[in-house]
């Protein structure tokens, strides 16, 4: 199975393939609606970190706010040089630039392999891929990095480990604001030994972006995902039932919660719907980088988040077994957070 990069490189396309119509697309019920409607919510990174007490809390309320009405929320101030975020775009372009025998080691690799590069989603069970390449590193609790290109284990270390400290921070900032402890997730969850995974995602030009889809509506498995993108819009939000397009702020990071916060908040924080629409003109993009639970944990809803009118909504699995049933499954939706939902 060739990258989508190397399809679009052999040969000037002015169709898709039929393997790569996605059927269910962009279709009437599927409204479209621009930030201009629907602003997603800023989160002043700052005031979290450094603000007095009183701006603390009401930056805690507002992203609890946040967390409820959207499972997204833009991070502004979050002290990331732009130099650092530039830099490490550009890495990523080179990578997936890599001639294909320099990528071919870490090709056809299993969900737990710590580097692993391939197109689609799961390409050896999908019968429709999507218009993406992909590259997946696990950077924490061991960093790993591919070799070439030489500058990518230097620049991917600060990156991830800066994202780690801004999502941990968000971290106590959501466990307050659910009336735990801000310690709460951090130690419920390991998160000394947390794992974490950036996701470089590279998108070609289409040649007919109204029938292809760079990724499906799906929900991120861990607790946040922290997305950075170059200048080209494609990511789609799902709010109140309708898809909204989002054009990043500059100098800021998106920021959504994953399935695991939904579990540990028993159902409160939902994991937000979200997909990556292509376009004919510029390659797209998006970084995301997933903290999640140590792989080792065991995760739950907050015991102190039921009582008799809120019984638990999921039931316990370790974080391992979660990552080895999403990618055995199709990415569709929410249906690998159905699995762990208790039936009532
Ligand atoms: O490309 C995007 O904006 C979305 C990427 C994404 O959802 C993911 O990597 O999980
Ligand atoms: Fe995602």
């Amino acid at each position: 199975m060739s990258c989508v990069k190397e399809l679009c490189d052999s040969r000037t396309l002015t169709s898709i393939p039929s393997n790569y119509v996605f059927s269910t697309n962009l279709n009437d019920q599927d409204v479209v609606v621009t930030e201009a409607e629907e602003v997603i919510p800023a989160i002043d990174f700052s005031l979290l970190t450094c603000g007095t007490p009183e701006q603390r809390t009401k930056i805690v309320r507002d992203l609890g706010k946040a967390c409820l009405e959207w499972g997204f929320f833009v991070v502004i101030n979050h002290g990331m040089p732009e130099s650092l975020r530039k830099a490490m775009l550009e890495v990523c372009q080179d990578f997936f630039h890599l001639a294909e025998e320099e990528k071919r080691e870490y090709m056809g690799k299993q969900v737990l392999d710590p580097i692993r590069c391939g197109t689609s989603f799961n390409a050896t069970v999908e019968k429709i891929f999507f218009w993406r390449d992909f590259l997946k590193v696990f950077v924490h609790p061991r960093f790993h990095s591919p070799q070439k290109p030489p500058a990518f284990s230097e620049i991917s270390w600060e990156y991830c480990k800066r994202t780690r400290e801004v999502a941990r921070l968000l971290l106590r900032g959501i466990s307050e604001s659910l009336g735990l402890e801000d310690c709460y997730i951090d130690k419920a969850l390991q998160l000394d030994s947390s794992l974490q995974i950036l996701t470089a995602n590279f998108y070609p030009p289409c040649p007919q972006p109204e029938l292809a889809m760079g990724m499906p509506p799906h929900s991120d498995h861990g607790l946040l995902t922290i997305l950075l993108q170059n200048d080209i819009s494609g990511l789609q939000v799902q709010h109140k039932g309708r898809w909204v397009h989002v054009n990043a702020l500059p100098n800021s990071f998106l920021v959504n919660t994953g399935d695991h916060i939904e579990i540990l908040s028993n159902g409160k924080y939902k994991s937000v719907l979200h997909r990556a629409v292509v376009n004919k003109e510029a390659t797209r993009i998006s970084l995301a980088v997933v903290l999640g639970p140590s792989m080792e944990a065991t995760v739950t809803p907050a015991p102190e988040l039921e009582d008799s009118h809120n019984p638990p909504k999921f039931r316990g699995m370790k974080y391992k077994e979660y990552l080895e049933l999403q990618q055995s499954n199709q990415l569709n939706g929410k249906s690998c957070l159905d699995r762990v939902r208790v039936q009532c």
